[in-house]
């Protein structure tokens, strides 16, 4: 290996390529070797100065889960004679991993075929890091904005983006698709006679036996604010429908929830509204929701406790 540069004033150049965090090489094309390499790659990788001496040292020094797509791709921008970068995962004499990003410029003869390749490397291992930390976090960002944060089902925002998707799919296949609305009944008594801590956990509970009752994959059960939920069944036809809001209406029956200042019952209740529609061309979402939510007002003013599934 030659690892004298060759400059037009190599002693200043040398210096300045050396005390650089960047890490200097060339490689010629013809021999596919080194014919220089900056001594920093041993305090970086720990791998000695002179033991670069072909491309098949890089090319062996690199995580084998990058090396293939890495070499093909360098080789293929220098054959075309293509400045490039290529970021991969490098490994240290003691078995660790660095990632570098290394820039390479082709250097080509006046007929244009490849003289050598020059670049650096850079350590972006902290760089790497960080971007790692920040999609993590954006992706933890998204999961949350889309759940309610007091009962972990869906939100708002999730049942309405899953409602475009449902509509359009039962639109396309002339599925029924339902939806089942609910509101605790006299929950504003509850809170007032047990506390708001008692109240969320009295949500939390509700949205559990929810999530027992709509058990398909494509149901969705989401809180839409307040001690209002909703079940967004696709493929359900209006029976099945009404069959699945009375087996919540039991399951809460069941599940006894003391609520001494309710007006209609000693245990938590609840009043539902349910609706189900083959969407076609002229058919909005919003006025299907419309609709349910009628339904379910329709429920409180009849005495609440009960299930509404037709009229408008
Ligand atoms: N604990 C708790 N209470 C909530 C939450 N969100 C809304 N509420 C309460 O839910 C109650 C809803 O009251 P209303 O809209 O009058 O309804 P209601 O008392 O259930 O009466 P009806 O629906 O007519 O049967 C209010 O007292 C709100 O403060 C929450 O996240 N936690």
């Amino acid at each position: 290996m030659n690892s004298s540069p060759t400059y037009d004033d190599p002693g200043v150049y040398r210096t300045l390529l050396e005390s650089t965090k960047a890490i200097p090489w060339k490689i010629d094309w013809a021999s596919m070797r080194f014919t220089y390499i900056g001594p920093q790659i041993e305090t970086l990788l720990g791998w000695r100065q002179d033991s670069w001496q072909t491309v098949n040292d890089w090319a062996d020094r690199i995580h084998e889960s990058d090396r293939q797509k890495t070499v093909d791709f360098c080789v293929a921008q220098s054959m075309q004679g293509v400045d490039h970068e290529a970021d991969y995962q490098a490994l240290t004499r003691d078995g660790d991993l660095v990632w570098i990003r290394d820039v390479v410029h082709v250097k080509r003869h006046p007929d244009g075929s490849v003289d050598c390749l020059v670049g650096f490397m850079f350590d972006i291992t902290e760089r790497k890091a960080a971007e790692d930390k920040i999609l993590q976090l954006q992706k933890e960002l998204e999961t949350m904005s889309y759940r309610d944060a007091l009962t972990g089902i869906a939100n708002r925002r999730m049942f309405d983006r899953i409602l475009d998707v449902e509509w359009s799919k039962a639109r396309a296949c002339g599925e029924p698709l339902s939806l089942v609305m609910l509101d605790i009944d006299f929950f504003k008594q509850y809170n007032d006679s047990f506390g708001h801590p008692q109240g969320d956990l009295c949500l939390q509970q509700v949205a559990g036996l929810l999530d027992d009752t709509a058990s398909r994959t494509r149901d969705l059960c989401a809180r839409l604010g307040g001690e209002e939920f909703v079940m967004l069944l696709p493929a359900t036809n209006a029976e099945a429908a009404h069959a699945i809001a009375a087996r919540f209406a039991r399951l809460l029956a069941r599940a006894a929830i003391p609520h001494r200042n309710s007006r209609v019952d000693d245990v938590l209740t609840v009043s539902i509204g349910v609706g189900t529609i083959v969407p076609g061309g002229q058919d909005a979402p919003e006025a299907f929701i419309e609709l349910v939510d009628r339904r379910l007002y329709r429920a409180k003013g009849e005495g609440r406790k009960r299930i509404v599934a037709s009229g408008d």
